[in-house]
């Protein structure tokens, strides 16, 4: 690509060399580095590319971005200083990647909880109106159906864009985003001209990263005011009234607002839903008109859910009623309040709920079927976020009896995490169990028929980590062998 034409509109501070006159490729990572290659220098936490430039430089980088004067021992590289490096990679790589988001049909999801209950909604339901579809998420990236592995829920600048260009060459025309604060806050989105963006809820998390409710919040807004938008096109903020961020995001957004809620009359709202254990049912009010929903997905957040999916697609120019008629045949999403099949007379569900907010609405969701006891095995993870742990044990409390545990325990000792957690207990049925095949096994011993019983934290996931290591762990099959013998 010419060199000229790429930096022609960039803001830069100096350079010193000569931009050769075409380069070939564009990196952040030294070590993938080619040759003709420019160079980013992006400051990690814990690791500065400013230090790898030399090495980007022997592995044939030819431009340096920097944001110092740095002493390169090369005749043959020009280095380009700069304000703000992943800035300037935003808008280098939308120029050398010719802009894939801008024709495309671009959705993002944020939220404390619900991300990929909702992404993934929306995702299967543009492919079962027979479009293409690509998703990127926590789960990886799934180019219409075909999935490859991603490192985080939320990218860097170079691999979202690469995603959004072979979501071009296969002519996918849908690409839906699943945004973390942790993305946002480091500018991993500039550049991605979304068409909707919409928001789930905010509750407490990530504080390890954030500090306040206030900077977490912050970095949540960043998806409904993101700079360089392309505004001359129609764009929807679709929010949710029933989160108190709700107004603030709706006041920031340059967007046009769709509503949607659980509680209160909005664009889109649910009244007389009913739980059901294989099923949920509910009435939609839309600007459509009112729709009798059913779903296949269980537990009241997934109400919530299904109509963030449904006011988002409406926002794209889909018809409420075909939606309607889709959502119906969509499958629980893995790991996400799903029932776990047994033959034992009991209920089993298996939940990704890790924050307070998401054990609430959990223990709630089963309350609507409960014939005996509700019991709940939750953990939290090592050296991260503590001050969440009292807290999710105290909306533990909600059940009958609880079993306090780790879950991807990490560096930190079983005694500190239980400590931590046991202070949030509201009532005295529980048990400490570091071990978390050892508390899933408990929690089974202990089971009488009829009840309920909620393994949280996991999902989807099957592993613990322990120190740096994954080892395989299924709270599923730890339940289902002791079931076995049980009953
Ligand atoms: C372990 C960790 O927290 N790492 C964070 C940290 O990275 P770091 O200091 O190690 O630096 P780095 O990004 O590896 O390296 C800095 C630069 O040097 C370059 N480099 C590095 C080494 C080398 O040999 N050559 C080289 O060029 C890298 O390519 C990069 O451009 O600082 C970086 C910049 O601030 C962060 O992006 C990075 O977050 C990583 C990607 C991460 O996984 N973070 C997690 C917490 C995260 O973002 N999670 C959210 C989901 C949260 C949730 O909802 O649960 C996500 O979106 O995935
Ligand atoms: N709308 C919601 N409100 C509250 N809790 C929810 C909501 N949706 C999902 N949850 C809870 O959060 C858990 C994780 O759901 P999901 O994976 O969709 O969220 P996420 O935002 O992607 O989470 P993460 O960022 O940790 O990957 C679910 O298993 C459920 O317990």
């Amino acid at each position: 690509m010419n060199t000229q034409l790429l930096f022609d509109s960039l803001k830069i501070k100096s350079i010193i060399g000569s931009l050769p006159e075409s380069v070939d490729h564009i990196e952040v990572d030294s070590r993938a580095v080619q040759p003709n290659t420019v160079f980013f220098c992006i400051k990690g936490h814990t690791t500065d590319g400013h230090d790898h430039a030399q090495s980007a430089i022997e592995k044939g980088a030819t431009v340096i971005v920097a944001e110092k004067e740095l002493e390169l021992d090369a005749d043959q590289v020009a280095l380009v200083v700069v304000r703000n490096t992943s800035r300037a990679l935003a808008h280098i790589a939308n120029h050398f990647y010719q802009f894939p988001s801008k024709n495309m049909n671009v959705i993002g999801v944020t939220g404390t909880n619900g991300k990929t209950s909702v992404t993934n909604l929306i995702h299967q339901l543009i492919r079962r109106g027979g479009e293409g579809s690509a998703l990127s998420g926590t789960i990886g990236f799934d180019l219409d159906g075909t999935l490859y592995a991603s490192a985080n829920t939320t990218s860097d600048i170079i691999t979202t864009q690469r995603m959004l260009v072979k979501a071009r060459e296969a002519d996918v025309s849908n690409m839906v985003f699943e945004v973390s604060s942790h993305g946002l806050i480091e500018g991993r989105l500039w550049g991605v001209d979304f068409d909707v963006v919409t928001f789930t809820n905010l509750t407490h998390d990530h504080l390890d990263f954030h500090g306040t409710m206030e900077h977490y919040g912050y970095a949540k807004g960043l998806l409904f005011s993101q700079l360089g938008q392309d505004l001359t096109k129609p764009k929807y903020a679709v929010l949710n009234v029933d989160d108190e961020w709700f107004d603030q995001y709706a006041s920031m957004t340059p967007f046009e607002v769709i509503s949607y809620s659980m509680e209160k009359p909005a664009d889109f709202f649910a009244t007389n839903i009913v739980y059901l254990d294989d099923r949920t049912e509910f009435l939609m009010h839309s600007p459509e008109g009112e729709f009798q929903v059913e779903t296949q997905l269980l537990g009241i957040f997934n109400v919530s859910n299904v109509l963030a999916a449904i006011a988002t697609l409406y926002a794209t120019g889909e018809s409420v009623s075909s939606l309607v008629e889709r959502l119906k045949e969509i499958p629980p999403i893995s790991g996400r309040m799903e029932l776990v099949q047994t033959s034992a007379p009991l209920s089993i569900y298996i939940d990704y709920a890790h924050t307070p907010d998401a054990i609430e609405k959990a223990i709630q969701s089963v309350m609507p079927f409960k014939k005996n006891r509700i019991l709940f095995l939750v953990g939290t993870g090592g050296n991260r976020d503590k001050s969440k742990r009292p807290t999710m044990a105290e909306k533990a409390s909600l059940a009958d009896y609880v079993v306090l545990t780790t879950d991807d325990p990490r560096y930190e000792s079983y005694d500190s995490i239980l400590t931590d957690l046991e202070k949030g207990m509201k009532h005295e049925q529980y048990a400490l169990i570091g071990d978390r095949e050892e508390a899933v096994r408990h929690i089974m011993e202990i089971a009488e028929p009829d009840d309920i019983i909620i393994f949280a934290g996991k999902g989807h996931e099957d592993y613990q980590i322990i120190e740096n290591t994954k080892y395989p762990h299924s709270d599923r099959e730890i339940a289902l062998s002791v079931a076995e013998t049980r009953f």
